[in-house]
């Protein structure tokens, strides 16, 4: 049962948790023993209806066939070979052929380590040392992005983590999100080497990016001889193939992927132009290693599920899903709100009546939004604990589960007060 699960665990680990989010669930986090298509099974046989989905990698559902195939014959094969394997060419080339400023990769096995990566090729490649970050915006969990950072760095009151050198801290330069001006002004002291932006912020609730926003970052960066990064680990796969640089059609010079790359497994991903990559070793002199950089596993995973984004059924339906729910999310609640969508991922923000920017998103009540969740909970719906958080969709999101999931989402929101 969870509880006794809950009881051992608080004793093992800090916080009874090995990621903070997962202790947002109260009175005591639920375990879970499987995941089929749009379904979790708890260790107290509850089936939750998920919108958290491993937060977002799992856009074909848990535990989908075709990944099950792939991983299973990698497995086969064994898993870890410390040499370069076919299936890494094989993702790269997908990577390479849908994401448009993707001329060479990298992989790597989370996001945190690919916009570590990203942020120190730019520095090399620029010879610069300060990077420009927006406020709520959440890169993982690393020296150089853990300021003013959005996701549970903000949820459990650290945005600014302890144990950050200051000689660091002095290299991050941030600005309001969606604020073009604050961004001008520090570009134009000419001593910043990447501009690291998430293309849709997913880590404060969901905001999108203004008009202009994302091509006025581009023109600026590129007047000033600083890199833009787009940090694509959620929207990268998620907004079609292309993520947010087609679906907005701003390309910038390097991209940060995870999540659907590695179709639920551990990945990361830098890639971008062809002369800043080749900044890495063994090529060039900023260096990057890792024992389990472009496993088979996780490549064999991210292969299957591109695989079955190609076709373009799934995108139809992750928006079908979400934008109803949305909808219906929207008419439902009677307080003041808003329901920030992009495409198919979205957040409900209660007692505001509008979310540009992270200060936005932190004057939203919150406590309102946890109770909508615990109540959503009793009722079989899993959405995120935190409104730091964004809701997903995947293609197994039928008609008949976001029919019922609109049932029980009016009947804990129209209560809300
Ligand atoms: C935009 C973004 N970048 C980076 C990360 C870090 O990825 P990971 O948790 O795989 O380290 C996340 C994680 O949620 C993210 O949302
Ligand atoms: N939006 C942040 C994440 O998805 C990371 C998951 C976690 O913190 O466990």
């Amino acid at each position: 049962m969870s509880h006794d699960l809950w009881e051992q665990a608080k004793t093992l680990f800090a916080g009874g948790v090995n990621s903070p989010v997962r202790a947002g669930v109260k009175p005591f986090p639920f375990y879970t023993k499987s995941g089929k298509g749009p379904y979790l099974i708890t260790e107290d046989s509850q089936r939750l209806i998920d919108y958290v989905l491993g937060y977002g990698p799992l856009i074909l559902g848990h535990a989908h066939p075709k990944v099950i195939e792939a991983v299973k014959e990698q497995i086969d094969e064994g898993w870890l070979y410390g040499t370069p394997s076919k299936t890494e060419v094989e993702l790269a080339k997908l990577i390479i052929k849908y994401v448009p400023s993707a001329e060479k990769v990298r992989f790597v096995n989370s996001g945190t380590e690919a916009t570590m990566t990203a942020l120190r090729i730019s520095r090399g490649y620029t010879g610069r040392d300060k990077i420009l970050k927006f406020d709520g915006n959440y890169h993982g969990a690393h020296d150089y992005v853990l300021i003013d950072a959005g996701s549970a760095a903000t949820e459990f009151g650290v945005p600014f983590s302890q144990g950050i050198p200051k000689e660091v801290v002095s290299t991050v330069v941030i600005c309001p999100y969606n604020d073009l001006e604050c961004s001008e002004k520090a570009l134009r002291r000419g001593d910043i080497a990447s501009v690291i932006v998430e293309p849709v912020m997913g880590n404060m609730g969901v905001i999108p990016p203004k008009d202009g926003f994302l091509k006025g970052l581009r023109e600026l960066t590129k007047e000033h001889g600083t890199l833009l990064i787009f940090d694509e680990v959620i929207t990268g796969f998620r907004l079609g193939l292309g993520g947010a640089q087609s679906y907005f059609k701003v390309i910038p010079d390097l991209t940060t992927l995870g999540k659907i790359i590695g179709g639920g497994f551990p990945i990361g991903a830098i890639c971008g132009k062809r002369e800043v990559m080749d900044s890495l070793t063994p090529s060039g002199r900023v260096f990057n290693a890792g024992t389990f950089n472009a496993n088979p596993i996780s490549m064999s995973a991210g292969i299957a599920t591109i695989r079955e984004l190609e076709s373009g059924n799934v995108y139809v339906k992750t928006e079908k899903a979400a934008t109803e729910l949305a909808e219906e999310i929207d008419k439902a609640i009677r307080i003041p709100h808003v329901v920030n969508r992009v495409y198919n991922f979205f957040q409900f923000f209660l007692g505001v009546d509008r979310v540009e920017n992270a200060a936005d998103a932190r004057k939203a009540k919150r406590e309102l939004y946890v109770r909508a969740h615990e109540k959503l909970l009793k009722s079989g719906v899993f959405i995120p604990p935190s409104q730091f958080e964004a809701l997903f969709t995947s293609s197994e999101h039928n008609d008949d589960i976001v029919n019922e999931s609109i049932s029980k989402f009016k009947s804990v929101l129209e209560d809300l007060v």
